[in-house]
């Protein structure tokens, strides 16, 4: 079924930490149900590019639209309410929460019942509803901070490095996991090969500009694009 919510536009955005500007003149789109990488070496503002969005910098310039509505204008909790889903590079989770207590405090006022969702999406995490936060593997933090974000039931999901850290194969039963999933995705990803096949669009972040956006199968072929910005050639 196509999408009708979290179609996502961003024209003009510049950001940053107080006076210093981190991201000048960004400008993408994601339509709804679509998943978008963002790529870029290490510091070139893909981090602060989605802090920005969830309203955690200072915003110089520039509009954020979630299916038409400005967001630019409005606090954090404002933009969470208003659909937008945030999964920051720390994990956000409660080390001394149990799995299941970390849970519910993305309820968001939902009913209990709806706990089962993010069991049936990571059926690790029922089995290990009653530990605690901090006894959990890299791999399972990552499940708990995206099933808990998922619970408010964003229409948009920003997802910063989910991938880092974790061993291969858990890294793949993520992937499957979040490609099972119908919000609007942004991914921000180092592990290029993972993201392109992943993701139906690809933007390109240098020192804080977009220098390419296109289709993450046409990035994929392109080596010398890749060599270029990303200093990696994915093999054939
Ligand atoms: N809280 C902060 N205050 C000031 N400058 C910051 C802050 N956080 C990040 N920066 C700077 O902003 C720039 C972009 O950092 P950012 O974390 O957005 O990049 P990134 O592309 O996500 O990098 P990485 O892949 O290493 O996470 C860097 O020069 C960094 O030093």
């Amino acid at each position: 079924m196509r999408r009708t919510e979290g179609t996502l536009e961003v024209t003009g955005l510049t950001a940053g930490y107080g006076e210093t500007r981190i991201v000048e003149g960004l400008s993408f789109a994601v339509p709804a149900g679509g998943r978008m990488a963002l790529l870029g070496r290490n510091g070139m503002g893909k981090t602060t590019t989605l802090a920005t969005l969830v309203g955690q910098t200072t915003r110089h310039a520039g509009s954020i639209r979630l299916d038409g509505v400005e967001l630019s204008g409005l606090n954090s909790s404002a933009r969470a309410a208003a659909g937008l889903g945030y999964v920051p590079q720390t994990r956000d989770i409660f080390r001394s929460l149990t799995v299941e207590e970390n849970l519910v405090t993305g309820l968001k006022g939902r009913p209990r019942s709806a706990l089962e969702e993010a069991y049936a999406l990571f059926p690790r995490l029922k089995e290990r509803r009653g530990n605690g936060g901090g006894a959990l593997s890299g791999g399972e933090q990552q499940m708990l901070s995206v099933a808990r974000a998922l619970l408010g039931r964003p229409t948009v999901l920003l997802l910063d490095e989910p991938l880092e850290g974790l061993a291969p194969v858990i890294c793949d039963q993520l992937m499957q996991a979040l490609a099972q999933l119908t919000v609007t995705l942004i991914l921000v990803e180092q592990q290029v090969d993972r993201a392109l096949d992943f993701a139906q669009s690809a933007v390109i972040l240098e020192r804080g500009q977009v220098v390419h956006e296109g289709a993450a199968a046409d990035l994929r072929d392109d080596h010398a694009l890749m060599e270029r910005h990303l200093g990696v050639a994915l093999a054939v």
